[in-house]
């Protein structure tokens, strides 16, 4: 079990940019540090120890299945993975994408340190293409097809793609969603299937955020005795508050119901780690988008590791 008093924070930097078509989403870890990520978490108590991992291109990495960069988004997943687990065993893990293609790799790398763990998945989409199903090949689509096992990939895929990922290791009665907005036919009907905790905008306007946070918890964590892993992507948050992103959708949540999340989770006392991803500096009309999003990363961080408003 997690240990409250444990103030050590690894940010696990990972900057990646193939699970997505797009450029610039990689140079995200850098500038969130540069916009004082490292400074506003030390003001919270924490030690943070920073890393910085690098991957490295994958020549001829044709289509698996629909997948594009297959190869290359396998091997910088294991990377993630691998780190992960192992700050995971020490303290937290603030993991800083990069695209949400990492995600395939910081929910196994925490499900290993923490076997029990809850997964909060809090985006516009619901990343939960099979390697067959996705229509766009993007894997930032799909990264929880594999812990959940659907992937559906035989066990002797082409060059062991994504094989040192652990199937099964997360049941859907332990993964809760905030935010849709733009899940794919097929994503619905795997919501639908496995009867997983979804709550959309709709959901959140019916409800207010306070509600959804409560039934979110309630259904994948009712005692409040699991840890929990908070995956957030910027694209979650209404295009308002943050514009630089790759599939931007409008409908999403405001500042302050993206910092409530956070907020609430951060008071159960069993957050163990967080995804911050998918901000990209090189999208957005002018410098304004680049730094509110970027600003909006860094307030719903804070708003997890500790920040109250009183
Ligand atoms: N992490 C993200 N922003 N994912 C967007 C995924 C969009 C779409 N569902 C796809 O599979 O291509
Ligand atoms: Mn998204
Ligand atoms: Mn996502």
């Amino acid at each position: 079990m997690q240990n409250k008093d444990n103030k050590e924070l690894y940010i696990v930097g990972a900057p990646f940019a193939g699970g997505q078509g797009k450029q610039g989403v990689d140079e995200a870890p850098k500038l969130l540090l540069r916009e004082g990520l490292e400074t506003e978490i030390q003001n919270l108590g924490w030690n943070t120890h920073v890393s910085h991992l690098e991957f490295e291109e994958v020549k001829n990495d044709t289509p698996i299945s629909n997948m594009k960069n297959p190869r290359f988004v396998s091997k910088a997943a294991e990377k993630v993975y691998d780190s992960v687990k192992a700050a995971a065993e020490k303290g937290f893990v603030l993991t800083v994408g990069g695209d949400h293609s990492i995600g395939a790799g910081t929910v196994a790398g925490v499900l290993a340190a923490h076997p029990e763990a809850v997964v909060l998945w809090i985006d516009a989409h619901a990343d939960i293409n099979t390697p067959a199903a996705t229509q766009s090949g993007n894997i930032h689509g799909c990264p929880l097809s594999f812990p959940t096992g659907i992937d559906e990939l035989p066990e002797d895929v082409e060059d062991g793609v994504f094989k040192w990922l652990p199937r099964k290791s997360l049941d859907f009665s332990r993964l809760a969603y905030i935010g849709l907005r733009d899940a794919d036919e097929f994503e619905k009907s795997v919501i639908r299937k496995y009867n997983i905790a979804a709550y959309s905008m709709h959901d959140v306007d019916k409800y207010g955020i306070a509600r959804v946070v409560e039934m979110a918890l309630r259904r994948v964590n009712p005692g409040n005795t699991r840890p929990i892993h908070l995956s957030f992507d910027v694209d979650a948050l209404d295009p308002f508050f943050a514009p630089s992103t790759g599939t931007p959708v409008r409908g999403g949540l405001t500042w302050r119901e993206g910092c409530y999340i956070c907020e609430a989770v951060a008071e159960t006392g069993n957050l163990v780690a967080m995804d911050l991803v998918e901000c990209n500096p090189h999208l957005g009309e002018h410098d304004e988008h680049i730094k509110s999003t970027l600003h909006s990363g860094i307030a719903l961080v804070k708003s997890a590791l500790g920040q109250t408003l009183l």
